[in-house]
């Protein structure tokens, strides 16, 4: 891909270009191979089903197989790694599993566990676009929005929401505690996209430490790296509870009768 395709497309910026230093730099990451890592290993506990949440379906397939069709389907994304629990008997069952851009992996305990095993096979020198199984609505203008926004953010980025409603900390006795300044507070959802070589090596180094590490961003933030805030759809949920089944439905619905 030319410097000039690369400003076409978004990865770079002209001023990018323009900078004699560096348009070497910015055009390697730009052109990259993009690995989406979708951590699938999880219980769904706080859901309380019959099966792990990611199998549950809504507009005809599981929450999953949605989740893979978009990434699956999207022009940028060389090839999509699926962390899976071990005791995971359904996940062959799927349409998606015998993709050819599909590789499987063991998860791990935690999410970040099986973000981290996932991490493993992936090309050192490409981008990792990490997006989280329970998130199905995901676009594919989303999708494109966060990959243009590397030449803006080259050390990566997390697609986000600004918090909309006046925030609460709930004191020990279930009461208002104080009002939280909103201001600035964002929603941080996923994908969320890294080089895959600084991520690996700060995802390890922040758990090694025993930090919180409960997206990729905060690994990358651990190591003092600022990454962008992306604007990205509130439709984007993370189906987690009962109730978030109904969203899910309505908003795939809706894309599906939009298509
Ligand atoms: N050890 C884990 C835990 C979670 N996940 C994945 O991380 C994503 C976000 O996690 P969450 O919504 O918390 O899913 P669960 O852990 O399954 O839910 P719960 O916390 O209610 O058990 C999900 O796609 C989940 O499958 C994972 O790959 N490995
Ligand atoms: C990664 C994430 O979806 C960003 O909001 C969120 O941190 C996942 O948290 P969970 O407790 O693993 O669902």
């Amino acid at each position: 891909m030319t410097a000039l395709e690369c400003v076409e497309h978004g990865l770079i910026t002209s001023a990018n270009l323009e900078n004699q230093s560096e348009p070497a730099i910015q055009i390697e990451h730009a052109t990259q191979a993009v690995v989406a890592i979708v951590p699938a290993a999880g219980i769904g506990s706080r859901m309380g089903a019959d099966r792990p949440k990611q199998y549950l379906e809504v507009c005809g397939q599981s929450i999953l197989a949605h989740t893979l069709d978009r990434l699956l389907s999207h022009p940028q994304i060389s090839q999509v790694i699926v962390a899976l629990h071990p005791d995971d008997d359904i996940f062959d069952s799927l349409p998606q599993a015998i993709h050819p851009k599909l590789i499987k992996v063991l998860g791990g305990g935690e999410r970040a566990d099986s973000v981290l095993a996932a991490l493993q096979l992936a090309p050192q020198n490409s981008w990792a676009l990490v997006h989280d199984a329970a998130r199905p609505c995901l676009t594919a203008a989303d999708i494109d929005k966060l990959l243009a926004s590397r030449g803006q953010f080259p050390q990566g980025a997390i697609l986000a929401m600004p918090v909309r409603d006046t925030m609460k900390r709930a004191n020990q006795l279930g009461g208002i505690g104080t009002t939280v300044c909103r201001d600035d507070l964002w929603h941080a959802l996923t994908p969320q996209l890294f080089p895959t070589g600084q991520l690996k090596g700060y995802l390890n180094a922040a758990m090694a430490a025993g930090a919180v590490v409960t997206d990729e961003a905060s690994a990358m933030e651990w190591a003092g790296i600022s990454p962008g805030l992306v604007s990205g759809r509130a439709d984007n949920i993370k189906v987690t509870h009962p109730d978030d089944l109904g969203l899910a439905e309505l908003f795939l619905m809706r894309a599906l009768s939009s298509r």
